[in-house]
């Protein structure tokens, strides 16, 4: 099967870990030994956030006094792809041992008019109180949004509409390698009337550019692995169940939030809608056992177990 696996940026660096490259390295680490699993018996393509990452970067660039201004979002977002991209890049190699891999920077192409550039909903960088968020956003002309319990920065984030070295990947995973690419949803581009890309200040979501990503490539299946067991009904009550076999509809009609789970009941509900293939949410740790349906939410076009096609 061609695998398509949208890796969060929470598995990466979880809420509250201080974000030391030895802390995200020994997430990585932990990450390749699933993909590693996947990749065995797999074509794969891996994808991640960098929502963490991008703001430890934002950050640190706004506090360098030797900078007139601060780099902008698609360059951080560059930076995000050539770091988490390198780790991954590393352990996979120490993992999977003979089998090439290959980590691309890359560029997704957005709509210049696009709504989302007005109401952000990404969150980036870390969690704060209330106080200290508002303080923040009053300082740096940050926006802020709750995130759960906390508060964080937002930026916008538009849709992806393609991504721009697809065909590249495409070569690349049909002569068997592994690749890692559109880490951060790819970074953020608009193309003119001549042709030529510009980056954006934008942070795009990567499980709704996985999902682009996967249709574009024909995969069987698009995986998003994340730090939950699925999609909860209820969620955060006592009576939170996981949905083990869904469907785009049903998933749609569940109004989840656009800062966490909304995206990535979109991506997978897209994907299948549009490719009659599977595709499901769950726990990284659970990453091959999310294309047996034996964890994780499922989900077809009629909520029942999927037959993959033969390789
Ligand atoms: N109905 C729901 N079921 C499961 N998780 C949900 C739901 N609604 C919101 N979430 C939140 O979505 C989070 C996963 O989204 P996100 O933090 O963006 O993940 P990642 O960084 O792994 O891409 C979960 O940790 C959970 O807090
Ligand atoms: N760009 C992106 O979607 O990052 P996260 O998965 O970290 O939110």
């Amino acid at each position: 099967m061609r695998v398509v696996a949208a890796l969060g940026g929470n598995a990466l660096l979880r809420r509250g870990d201080k974000p030391d490259a030895r802390i995200q390295i020994a997430n990585v680490e932990r990450a390749a030994g699933q993909l590693a699993r996947l990749a065995r018996d797999h074509e794969l393509v891996v994808t991640h956030g960098n929502g963490p990452q991008v703001g430890v970067l934002a950050l640190e660039s706004a506090n360098d006094d030797r900078l007139s201004e601060p780099y902008p979002f698609d360059t951080l977002g560059a930076q995000t792809q050539g770091m988490i991209g390198y780790w991954l890049l590393q352990a996979l190699r120490n993992e999977l041992g003979q089998r090439e891999v290959a980590a691309l920077v890359n560029q997704t192409r957005v709509r210049a008019d696009d709504p989302a550039f007005a109401s952000p909903t990404k969150f980036v960088g870390e969690v704060y109180d209330e106080a200290t968020a508002r303080r923040l956003a009053r300082e740096r002309g940050w926006q802020v949004r709750a995130d759960g319990e906390h508060f964080r920065r937002v930026v916008g984030s538009p849709e992806p509409q393609e991504v721009v070295e697809t065909e590249t990947v495409r070569a690349l995973v049909d002569a068997g390698t592994v690749v890692i690419c559109a880490g951060g949803g790819g970074v953020p581009v608009v193309r003119d009337e001549a042709g030529r890309l510009t980056g954006v200040e934008a942070v795009i979501d990567k499980d709704l550019t996985a999902s682009v990503l996967a249709r574009a490539l024909g995969a069987d299946a698009l995986l998003i692995l994340t730090d939950v067991d699925g999609v909860l009904t209820d969620f955060g009550t006592p009576s939170q169940q996981r949905l083990s076999r869904t469907t785009p509809d049903v998933l749609r009609s569940m109004g989840l939030p656009a800062g966490s789970m909304g995206p990535k009941v979109e991506a997978v509900s897209r994907f299948v809608e549009a490719t009659g293939g599977m595709a499901a949410i769950g726990r990284l740790e659970d990453a091959t056992r999310l294309l047996t349906g034996e964890s994780g939410t499922l989900v077809t076009q009629d909520g029942s177990r999927h037959e993959p096609r033969a390789a």
